[in-house]
């Protein structure tokens, strides 16, 4: 290929890949599959190999420090990773609940929890040591996060107990850090991302784990998977029991026999939502017997146990710098 033919096909990639980048990163809608950004990304490469006189300062491989890599190494979850059946009103509620009281025969009790709106997250320790983290994916199939979680500070390293255990929770980026963020980066002449979950996920999912390191991500466990290696009945048991082996688990949750006082959280939550120093959606209802759960399972993708009441969507995110963030 002459260089005047690479030329043309450079700019027009650096093009194509900067628009991707943008609309991944900064309008929370990505125009295209992880693998087709991988594929030109891929041939814009082996064109700046072959012609290194083409390369610009706004090549993507020139920010390659930043840009998400999602060609980190995959990892197969043996348990899926399952995402929330979502309902809107209240009614919608009652009528899960009724579903549930006749697939079991009897009211049940349920954990309630805020749905914390950030990315799944699955960890794994094999004698109480963190041996894996890794992001949902499909579901089936997701990324090796490993090194970039040993980042996280409120993820324990080492558990008190030589545990084999995998548990899942959610990384999200605390709004203070989301708002210094992104005033640093509009400072810095860089793309700004567009909410605090964007912002989490282009966070974690790097290749460099120093950058991961400087975003001040959290997170929150709310699953143990294999909840029979630490002798617990119930999903508040369990988030007992993760809270004692230094796990950061949501504390606003409480038992509710039925519905009773699901209203009234989740008026209190949707009232106190833009308060809370992170990102919540609406709640979560579980059945909170374990061995419930398992008699009710799962559908392919979703727990039949599970349900998820979703708030109306916050009023679009103003740019950062007209927010005044009440602590
Ligand atoms: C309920 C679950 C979907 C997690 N649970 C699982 O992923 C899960 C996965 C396999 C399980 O068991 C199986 C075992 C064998 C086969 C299939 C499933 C059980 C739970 C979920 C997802 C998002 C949540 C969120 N944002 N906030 C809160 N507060 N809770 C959340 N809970």
């Amino acid at each position: 290929m002459d260089q005047q033919t690479a030329q043309t096909q450079l700019s027009q990639l650096r093009l194509e890949l900067n628009r991707y980048r943008k609309a991944y990163y900064t309008e929370d809608a990505p125009l295209v599959e992880d693998s087709v950004y991988d594929q030109k990304y891929q041939q814009l490469l082996q064109l700046e190999q072959q012609f290194p006189e083409l390369v610009t300062p706004d090549s993507p491989s020139q920010l390659v420090g930043d840009v998400p890599a999602s060609n980190l190494a995959k990892v197969t979850h043996e348990i899926p990773m399952l995402s929330m059946g979502d309902v809107f009103s209240f009614a919608e509620l009652q009528e899960f609940n009724e579903r549930i009281k006749n697939a079991v025969g009897h009211p049940v009790d349920y954990n309630v929890e805020l749905k914390i709106d950030g990315l799944a997250l699955s960890l794994v320790y094999q004698q109480g040591q963190l041996v894996q983290g890794s992001t949902r994916g499909d579901g089936s199939i997701g990324e090796d996060v490993t090194n970039n979680v040993r980042t996280i500070k409120n993820i324990p390293q080492t558990l008190p107990e030589p545990l084999d255990l995998e548990v899942r929770g959610e990384c999200f980026m605390p709004k203070a850090a989301f708002a210094k963020l992104n005033n640093q980066r509009e400072q810095n002449g860089e793309t700004v991302f567009a909410n605090p979950r964007n912002a989490a996920a282009g966070s974690l999912r790097q290749l460099n784990a120093q950058i991961t390191a400087q975003r001040q991500l959290s997170t929150f466990i709310y699953t143990v998977v294999n909840p029979q290696n630490i002798a617990v009945a119930t999903q508040s048991q369990a988030l007992e029991k993760m809270t004692q082996l230094g796990y950061h688990v949501n504390p606003e949750r409480f038992v509710s026999h039925d519905l009773q006082g699901v209203k009234a959280y989740i008026a209190k939550y949707q009232q106190l939502r833009d308060q809370l120093p992170y990102g919540i959606d609406g709640i979560v209802l579980k059945v909170n017997d374990l061995t419930l759960q398992q008699q009710l399972g799962n559908t392919v993708k979703v727990p039949r146990w599970e349900i998820a009441y979703k708030f109306p969507p916050e009023e679009a995110q103003t740019t950062i710098h007209q927010i005044e963030w009440t602590v």
